[in-house]
C-alpha cells in the first residue's frame, strides 16, 4: 500500500478532513480551509493534490511566500511548510506534511492540477489560480507580481539622462575628497540620471545623507530651468517615518544650497498608507493607476518593509514620468505580509555586475572608478544592477565597533567570527547566557541595564518625578515626552511570540519583575506606567500599527472642588512635530503590552540600548537575518541574551527563504 493511500489523498474528503484537522491544530488559517473547500465546490472534479495545493498557497501566503514552489516542498516539506508551527509539538495521531507527500513526485502534482480549470497558466486569464513553472500563485497574487515586474522594468530603461552640470554640482555637495570609490556619490549620480534606483546599505552607511543631497541637486537642476520639482518622501511605518523627519529635518539645514531650494525640499516624510489615500475598511487606495500621484520624485526609506502587495499599488500609482528612489537594507528581514521586494531586488547589489557602458559613464561624469573586492563584471542585460548601489562604510558603526563587528560577522553567515566577538567583550556588547528561567541576572539586565547601558527602571523613574497637580499643561506634555524618550532608551526583542522565551511571557515577566521592584503599580489591564503597542492601524485616531503609547495617571478638572485622576496613554504624533497624542485607553480596540516585542515589530525603530533574547530550541524564524536585524536596532549597547548554549551559531548559519518569481520575471 503507498503513502497517497493511507494519509488522506485517498479521495477528496480526505483530503478535506485531513485539512481540517490541521486547522483544528492552528496549523492552517480558517481562510485557507476554506479556499480548499470553496475549490472543491467550484470544481467537482478538482483532484484531491489540487485541494491540498489551494489550502497550501493560501498557508504559505501566511508565512511570507508569494507562491507554492511544488520542487522545494517535495524536498522538505515539513521546513518548507513550517509546520508544525513555531513552538507547537503535533497531536499523537497527526498526519505530517512529510508523511502525506512522501513519494509525491513534482510532476504528479502539476499533472494533477493542469486539467482543472481552476488553474490557468502564466497568462492573463481569470482563473482563481495560475500555475507558473513549478509555482502556484492565487491570481491575485500573481497579477501583483507580473505587474510589479512590469513596471520595474519599465523604469530600467538602459539610457540615463544626467541632470545639466551634474558633476559640477556633486563636487558641491560631496567635497571630501576619498581614496577609495565614493558610493554615495555614485548612488546620487545614477538616482539623479535615471527614472528607477535602489539604495541598500546597513545601518549608519549614509542612505539619509545621500537621498537629501540627492533632493537638493535635483531640486536645484530643476529650479535653475525654472520649474520646481514635487517631490514626496514616504515610509512604510509610522515611526519609521517619524526617524526620517527628524534624520532629514537635521541634514537639509547643513546642505550647501540656497535658502531657496532647502525650502522646497519636504521635511516631512508621510507613510505610504497615507500617501496612497488606503479607502477605510478595504484592499483599496484612492490613488491607483487610474488617478496617479501628483509627485515628480518619490523616497521611499525602509523599502524591506514593503510587500508585494504595496509594492504593486506604489508602482501603480506612480506617474510614468516621477522617479522612484527605493532605499533600505536589503539583509533586513523582510515585511511580514508575502513578498520580499527590496531583497529580491537587491539580492546582487553587493556583486556590482555593473555594465562597461555605466562604468564609462561613471568616469566620463568625472565620479571616478568602481573599486571594490566584491564588484563582479557584468553586462546591459543585467538591467537592474545598473540601477542599483549599494552602501558599504558605516559611519556609525566603525571598525573598532563590537555592534558593527557582531553585525557583519552575523551577515556573512560567520559564526565563529560572531562568537570570538561576543567572547571579546567589546564594551558595546553584552552578553547574557541564562542559567534557566529563573535567573535572577536577567532581571537585573531587563530592569537595571548594564554599564551605561539603560533598563526599564529608567523611564519609570522617570515617570516617578511627577509634576504637582496644578502644574500647567506645558509642564505635564514635557514631562509626557521625556517618559516617552525615556521609554525608547531600551527595548528587549524575542525571536518568537509563544513559549517560555517569547514575546506574551516575557511581558508578563518584565511586568511583574517590575511591580515587585515597586517600579510599576499592580492593576488589571490598563495601569499607570503600562507601555503598548498599536496593532491595527486606527485613521480616526490617527494611530498606525507599531505605534507605541504609554499610561500615564493625569489630573483631571477638579470642578466639584475634588481633584480626580484618569488614565490616558499618551503616543508621540510621529509627524516630526514633537507634538503628543492623548487617547483614553477604554477608546484602544487593538493594542498590547510592549515591554518586549518581536524582532519582526522593531523593523523602522532603533533603540541606544537594544537585547535581543534568543529562544531555548530552533524554530524556523530562527534565522541570519532575524539576529542581524535585532542587532542593528541597537545604537550604542546590544545585549545577546542566550536561553540555551549552541544555538546563536545554527541561528546565524540559516537564512530566509522567500519563495517568490520577481527576480526571474525581471531577469538577472
Ligand atoms: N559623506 C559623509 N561624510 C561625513 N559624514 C557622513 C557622510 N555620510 C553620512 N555621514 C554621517 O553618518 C551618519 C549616518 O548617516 P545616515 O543617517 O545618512 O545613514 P543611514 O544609512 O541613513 O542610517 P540609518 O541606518 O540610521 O537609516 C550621520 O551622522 C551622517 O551625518
Amino acid at each position: 500500500m503507498n503513502a497517497v493511500v493511507m494519509h488522506g489523498l485517498e479521495d477528496r474528503s480526505a483530503t478535506l478532513e485531513l485539512l481540517a484537522q490541521w486547522s483544528t491544530q492552528d496549523w492552517l488559517r480558517p481562510l485557507d480551509l476554506a479556499l480548499a473547500r470553496f475549490f472543491a465546490d467550484l470544481d467537482p472534479q478538482a483532484p484531491p493534490l489540487l485541494l491540498l495545493a489551494a489550502a497550501l498557497v493560501s498557508h504559505q501566503l501566511g508565512q511570507g511566500h508569494v507562491c507554492l514552489d511544488f520542487g522545494s516542498t517535495l524536498a522538505n516539506p515539513d521546513f518548507a511548510l513550517s509546520l508544525p508551527p513555531e513552538g507547537q509539538r503535533p497531536d499523537p495521531g497527526t498526519v505530517m506534511p512529510s508523511q502525506l507527500l512522501a513519494g509525491i513526485e513534482a510532476t504528479q502534482w502539476l499533472a494533477a492540477l493542469t486539467p482543472s480549470p481552476l488553474v490557468g497558466h502564466a497568462a492573463p486569464g481569470s482563473s482563481p489560480l495560475v500555475l507558473a513553472g513549478q509555482a502556484l500563485y492565487l491570481r491575485r497574487y500573481w497579477n501583483y507580481e507580473t505587474g510589479v515586474a512590469r513596471q520595474i522594468a519599465a523604469r530600467t530603461s538602459p539610457a540615463l539622462h544626467a541632470p545639466p552640470r551634474l558633476a559640477e554640482r556633486l563636487e558641491t555637495l560631496f567635497p571630501e575628497p576619498t581614496d577609495t570609490t565614493d558610493w554615495q556619490k555614485i548612488a546620487c549620480a545614477l538616482a539623479a540620471s535615471g527614472p528607477f534606483s535602489l539604495i541598500t546599505g546597513g545601518p549608519g552607511t549614509g542612505k539619509t545623507t545621500t537621498v537629501v543631497k540627492l533632493l537638493a541637486l535635483l531640486q536645484q537642476a530643476a529650479m535653475d530651468e525654472g520649474t520646481p520639482l514635487r517631490l514626496s518622501l514616504a515610509a512604510p511605518t509610522g515611526k519609521a517615518a517619524a526617524r526620517l523627519t527628524e534624520s532629514i529635518g537635521a541634514q537639509v539645514s547643513q546642505l550647501p544650497v540656497t535658502e531657496a531650494v532647502r525650502e522646497r525640499i519636504p521635511s516631512e516624510v508621510t507613510t505610504v498608507h497615507r500617501l496612497l489615500g488606503r479607502v477605510p475598511n478595504s484592499r483599496r487606495f484612492r490613488h491607483h493607476a487610474g488617478h496617479k500621484l501628483s509627485l515628480d520624485v518619490l523616497v521611499v526609506d525602509e523599502a524591506s518593509m514593503i510587500d508585494l502587495e504595496m509594492m504593486f499599488h506604489l508602482l501603480a500609482a506612480l506617474p510614468d514620468t516621477a522617479r522612484l528612489i527605493l532605499l533600505g537594507d536589503k539583509d533586513q528581514l523582510a515585511s511580514v505580509e508575502a513578498g520580499a521586494v527590496l531583497g529580491d531586488l537587491c539580492r546582487d547589489a553587493e556583486l556590482g555586475h555593473y555594465s562597461p557602458s555605466t562604468a564609462d559613464w561613471l568616469r566620463r561624469q568625472g565620479i571616478g572608478r568602481l573599486e571594490d573586492p566584491a564588484l563582479q563584471p557584468g553586462d546591459e542585460h543585467q538591467r537592474l544592477a545598473q540601477h542599483t548601489v549599494m552602501l558599504r562604510r558605516s559611519r556609525r558603526f566603525g571598525h573598532d565597533s563590537g555592534i558593527g563587528r557582531l553585525a557583519r560577522a552575523v551577515n556573512a553567515g560567520d559564526a565563529v567570527e560572531a562568537d570570538a566577538v561576543l567572547h571579546e567583550r567589546p564594551h558595546d556588547v553584552l552578553h547574557l547566557s541564562c542559567k534557566g528561567p529563573d535567573d535572577p541576572a536577567l532581571d537585573r539586565l531587563l530592569l537595571d541595564g548594564q554599564g551605561g547601558a539603560a533598563g526599564y527602571a529608567a523611564y519609570l523613574q522617570r515617570l516617578h518625578q511627577r509634576p504637582a497637580d496644578d502644574a500647567e499643561t506645558g509642564v505635564w506634555h514635557a514631562w509626557a515626552a521625556d517618559i516617552l524618550q525615556a521609554f525608547e532608551r531600551f527595548r528587549l526583542l524575542t525571536a518568537v511570540r509563544k513559549g517560555p522565551w517569547g514575546v506574551e511571557q516575557m511581558n508578563l515577566r518584565i511586568t511583574q519583575a517590575l511591580q515587585r521592584q515597586g517600579l510599576l503599580s499592580a492593576g488589571p489591564t490598563w495601569f499607570e506606567g503600562r507601555p503598548v503597542m498599536v496593532t491595527r492601524n486606527d485613521y480616526s485616531l490617527g494611530l498606525m500599527n507599531g505605534d507605541v503609547g504609554i499610561t500615564l495617571r493625569l489630573p483631571l478638572s477638579d470642578t466639584d472642588g475634588q481633584r480626580r485622576h484618569g488614565l490616558r496613554v499618551v503616543f508621540p504624533r510621529n509627524d516630526g512635530s514633537n507634538a503628543l497624542r492623548w487617547v483614553l485607553p477604554s477608546r484602544l480596540g487593538a493594542v498590547e503590552t510592549v515591554f518586549a516585542m518581536t524582532v519582526h515589530k522593531s523593523q523602522g525603530s532603533e533603540f541606544a540600548h537594544t537585547a535581543l533574547l534568543l529562544p531555548d530550541r530552533l524554530s524556523p524564524v530562527l534565522t541570519r537575518e532575524l539576529i542581524y536585524t535585532g542587532i542593528t536596532r541597537a545604537r550604542t549597547h546590544f545585549s545577546l541574551i542566550e536561553t540555551r548554549s549552541g544555538l546563536f551559531p545554527q541561528a546565524v548559519q540559516r537564512r530566509v527563504v522567500r519563495r517568490s518569481g520577481l527576480r526571474a520575471l525581471i531577469g538577472g
